[in-house]
């Protein structure tokens, strides 16, 4: 095991909508036996209670108050891993495309990125976590041991959410679908808090053309290295 923290490293994973963040994350946890922190999650929890409760999306007075009394905690369900809001499960209810896109102008307001990066820092603090999001390794944990950034052109993953939505009954369309991957890019890159952006010392990966087992194989074989080294010193 690592001697960098009690549990091991931290790995930071961020990119944009579809480029693969969830999938690989869950699959490398499992590899690595540590704990998989999916921070969309908790931004879409966030957006589904303040849609509930009528907040406007740029009343930061509110928003405030609803973080203040939010706690998000993930379950551990099998395979998969539930999303509970104050205790109720919200994981099924905070996967829709619109709670996606309200989640996206949520997550620019400052009261929301304050309350979760406090909770987000405090849950992978000892390592042996992997965190997936937009600014784990800009911004949450900059001392992150291994960061990645993982990209995929927007029709390639506007295709991998359409293929999802079909999966699932929905009507959307391959054009629209892609319109809304690339609208969230924009929002996501441009907003003035914590945007989407690279790490400097973040490794990029395109998975464009790769497999989610080619991908897999490269994250494990660098976060293995990292860890090979730590043992060395
Ligand atoms: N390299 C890949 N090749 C093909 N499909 C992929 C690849 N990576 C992810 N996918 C698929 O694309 C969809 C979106 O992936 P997901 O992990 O949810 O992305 P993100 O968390 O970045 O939004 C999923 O259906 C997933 O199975
Ligand atoms: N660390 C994070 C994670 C997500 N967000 C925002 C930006 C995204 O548009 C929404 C939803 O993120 P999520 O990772 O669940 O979305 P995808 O699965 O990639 O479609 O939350 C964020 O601002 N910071």
């Amino acid at each position: 095991m690592s001697a960098v923290r009690e549990n091991g490293v931290i790995v930071a994973i961020d990119g944009p909508s579809g480029a693969g963040k969830s999938s690989l994350t869950k699959l490398l946890a499992q590899r690595l036996g540590y704990i998989h922190i999916d921070t969309g999650a908790m931004f879409r929890a966030v957006a589904l209670m303040s849609k509930r409760a009528g907040i406007a999306t740029d009343d930061d007075a509110r928003l405030a108050e609803l973080c203040r009394g939010l706690e998000v905690t993930f379950v551990r369900d099998g395979e998969n891993c539930r999303v509970l809001a104050n205790g109720e499960d919200v994981s099924t209810e905070i996967r829709t495309e619109e709670i996606g896109l309200l989640t996206s102008a949520i997550s620019a307001r400052k009261p929301v990125r304050e309350a979760l990066l406090t909770m987000q820092r405090a849950m992978g603090a000892k390592g042996g976590v992997i965190l997936e999001g937009r600014d784990i390794g800009t911004v949450v944990f900059p001392d992150a041991e291994v960061k990645f950034f993982l990209s995929a052109s927007a029709e390639e993953r506007g295709r991998r959410r359409y293929l999802e939505l079909a999966a699932r009954g929905d009507k959307a369309t391959l054009e629209e679908t892609i319109a809304k991957v690339i609208q969230r890019d924009q929002q996501d890159e441009g907003r003035e808090h914590a945007p989407l952006k690279q790490a400097d010392d973040a490794l990029p990966i395109d998975s464009t053309s790769l497999s989610i087992e080619e991908v897999l194989t490269v994250m494990e074989n660098a976060v293995r290295e990292r860890l090979a080294q730590d043992d060395k010193r």
